[in-house]
């Protein structure tokens, strides 16, 4: 049990905000938790919950905080903090977690006041559910959390943010906005994208029912639902605000897609098989390196016969 920070207000309590607190109530990591959230239905969920001590203004919580932390959708961030801006205690570290940091720099930058410290942040850990009483205290353990300094960033702030997500389990990394937003554009928001867009080609089939899609969905489509069943405002913001880089991996993804498409079309076994053995190999990558712990070890212990 070490205290990191003194005080530590979380503005937005849904599943990133209320699974911090866990883990930082877990780790001993501050001495006083505050929160605020828009909702009036919210609060009383954290209230309720005794995720932290509530307050139903986001001044008032961050009054006198060590360090704050931006909870909320990306594109909420820049009115938060036109609210909050003000209260800011010099000194204080105030960082977010959004799932796009370019944009969240850009929209909250300008309400830093003089003497705080801004260190945008981004835990690469979630699942489809939101709100308070969806967070737990593991969801980030053994997961990265990226740091992203802005210029001038104070590197005591820096290291202290670091050693606060260490503390509630994560491993951290720095990383600039503009490369953040691109690796995220691969690994995290276009495969999105693909899963909306899968479940919605399933539920426009009028040949194949909905109740025949719920009956006989096979691991890979049921997979695809859940990652669809993700917040809708939290990926309609992300996708507006990294635009360029999905836009980009998009383009890619269709020219691959187009690829397969002919090879089906004109029978080319060797074009698919060759595909789907260097795809494999990504797979077997990421678990070699031990990066899905939910992962049963397929393919490396032979299949019992
Ligand atoms: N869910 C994930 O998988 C995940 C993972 C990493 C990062 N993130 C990022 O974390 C942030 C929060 O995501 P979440 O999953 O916790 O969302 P959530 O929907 O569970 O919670 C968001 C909270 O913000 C509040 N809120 C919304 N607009 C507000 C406003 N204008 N003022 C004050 N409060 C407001 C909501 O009431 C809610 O309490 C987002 O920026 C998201 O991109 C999400
Ligand atoms: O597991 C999930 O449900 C997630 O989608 C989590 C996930 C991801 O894509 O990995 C989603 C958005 C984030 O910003 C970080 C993590």
């Amino acid at each position: 049990m070490t205290v990191i920070y003194n005080k530590v207000a979380l503005i937005g309590l849904g599943l990133i905000a209320s699974s911090m607190a866990l883990a930082m109530k877990r780790g001993g990591l501050a001495t006083t938790i505050t929160g605020y959230a828009r909702s009036q239905e919210t609060r009383d969920i954290a209230r309720e919950l005794n995720l932290c001590e509530v307050f139903d203004t986001a001044a008032e919580a961050v009054q006198d905080a060590d360090l704050v932390v931006l909870c909320v959708p990306v594109g909420a961030m820049a009115a938060v903090m036109a609210d909050i801006g003000p209260a800011l205690k010099p000194g204080a570290t105030l960082s977010d977690v959004g799932s796009v940091k370019k944009a969240v720099i850009e929209a909250v930058a300008p309400f830093v006041p003089e003497g705080v410290h801004f260190v945008p942040a981004h835990p690469l850990a979630g699942t489809e559910h939101s709100g308070p009483r969806s967070g737990f205290a593991t969801l980030f353990d053994n997961r990265w959390c990226i740091i992203v300094p802005t210029e001038g960033s104070d590197r005591a702030a820096v290291e202290q943010l670091e050693k606060l997500w260490q503390g509630i389990g994560a491993n951290t990394d720095e990383m600039d906005a503009d490369h953040h937003d691109l690796v995220l554009a691969v690994t995290s928001h276009t495969p999105h994208l693909i899963a909306y867009t899968m479940v919605g080609v399933a539920d426009d089939l009028s040949r194949v029912t909905d109740s025949e899609v719920i009956k006989y969905s096979a691991a890979g489509f049921r997979d695809f639902t859940r990652i669809a069943a993700s917040d809708p405002t939290m990926w309609r913001d992300v996708f507006l605000t990294n635009k360029e880089a999905t836009l980009e991996i998009l383009g890619r993804f269709t020219e691959e897609l187009f690829s397969l498409q002919r090879a089906i079309r004109t029978g080319d076994g060797e074009h698919l098989h060759d595909y789907f053995t260097r795809t494999r190999a990504i797979r077997r990558g990421i678990i070699d390196a031990g990066q899905d712990t939910d992962a049963p070890d397929f393919g490396r212990t032979p299949a019992p016969r």
